[in-house]
């Protein structure tokens, strides 16, 4: 059930959402979704880093951060309390039509969805693949538990909700938030498991920083080319992906016990632009020849792009592993063949 973080709320007065009236009409209505990660974490003194655990819920977010209440009036949700390595489908699609129908809502300006930072790029390229709104979709974390010394956690959440509430926000996609920059969700990736500038987009760089805490955006609002935006009102189960990871000596077996397993799709991580050795590709080829599972060809490498599929296999562009599994997921999901998937992927990147 919904919690309201209205002025009201510091001070653990909690009243139904829908009979919430604005406490300061003239500031953005901005609604918080919570997931968890260290963002809501706590450790046992103010110099561990790692180790803690996740337990604060969306009321302690806000009501360590107060000056939020001077920038926007704050309704909040639990969606869930795990680290980002627990979230699902059932969250993620919980998540996007929540998300869309509060956006539908004329008294919304935005939302922040607080989560942590492991699997955000995914939640955040899904929400990119499934929120059909020009209202500013904002996915913020920490790297750094709440308890912590220079926590980073209260200033990203300021700063999340600032650009939720924020004309600048619209018409530009989902977008990441944290460390003064905010990246497109498209390219956005978690680039290192430890320090706090770990998000950054790759090839397409960021869209635009934070200054004094005021949003500022390089270019004019514009979308990612390719994006493609699935309904998953009616959508309760998303079709099984595995990623499979290239390496020398890669066990070929592993395609085959993936499609066993139940895959439906299948998205390998692949040695530079796309590829496997030759025993690997031959065991693909001869599992795409036998069922006809989509086979998506995507990188390792953290950066970069897969400009040409094989004879079986779909090349994922731009699409690092993590997203391209998502893709073919909604395509899947959405009954699509393999012609209309590669098409998906094909409108992300040029023709060589
Ligand atoms: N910085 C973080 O949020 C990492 C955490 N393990 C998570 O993803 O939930």
């Amino acid at each position: 059930s919904p919690v309201n973080l209205t002025r009201a709320g510091l001070h653990k007065l909690f009243v139904r959402q829908d009979v919430q009236t604005a406490i300061n009409a003239s500031l953005p209505n901005v609604t918080i979704f919570a997931t968890g990660g260290t963002i809501a974490s706590q450790g046992t003194s103010n110099t561990q880093t790692t180790g803690y655990s996740v337990g604060l819920g969306v009321q302690q977010l806000v009501d360590a951060v107060p000056e939020l209440l001077n920038i926007s009036n704050i309704a909040g949700y639990q969606i869930s309390n795990v680290g980002s390595g627990s979230i699902n489908e059932t969250i993620s699609l919980k998540l996007a039509k929540m998300i869309n129908e509060e956006l539908a809502k004329d008294t919304v300006s935005g939302v922040v969805v607080t989560h942590g930072t492991d699997t955000l790029e995914e939640t955040a390229f899904f929400l990119e693949s499934t929120v059909n709104s020009t209202k500013p979709v904002i996915l913020v974390g920490a790297m750094r538990p709440a308890t912590a010394l220079s926590a980073d956690g209260p200033l990203n959440l300021y700063q999340a909700v600032t650009l939720a509430g924020s004309p600048a926000g619209r018409d530009r996609g989902t977008m990441i938030v944290l460390n003064d920059r905010i990246g497109s969700a498209f390219y956005t990736t978690k680039n290192n498991a430890n320090t706090l500038d770990t998000f950054f987009s790759t090839e397409a760089g960021q869209l635009g920083v934070f200054i004094n805490q005021v949003p500022f955006f390089f270019f004019a609002p514009s979308e990612p080319v390719g994006r493609v935006v699935f309904d998953v009102t009616n959508v309760t189960d998303l079709a099984q992906v595995d990623i499979v990871y290239s390496h020398q000596d890669m066990d070929p077996a592993l395609f085959n016990a993936s499609y066993s397993s139940g895959a439906k799709g299948i998205v390998f991580a692949g040695v530079g632009a796309g590829g496997m050795s030759d025993k690997a590709s031959l065991a693909a080829e001869e599992l795409y020849n036998a069922t006809g599972i989509p086979i998506v060809a995507s990188h390792r490498s953290t950066d970069g792009f897969v400009p040409d599929g094989g004879d079986f296999t779909i090349a994922s562009g731009f699409y690092n592993p993590q997203k391209a599994r998502i893709v073919l997921q909604l395509g899947l999901t959405a009954g699509w063949g393999e012609d209309k998937i590669k098409e998906a992927f094909a409108k992300s990147y040029p023709k060589p």
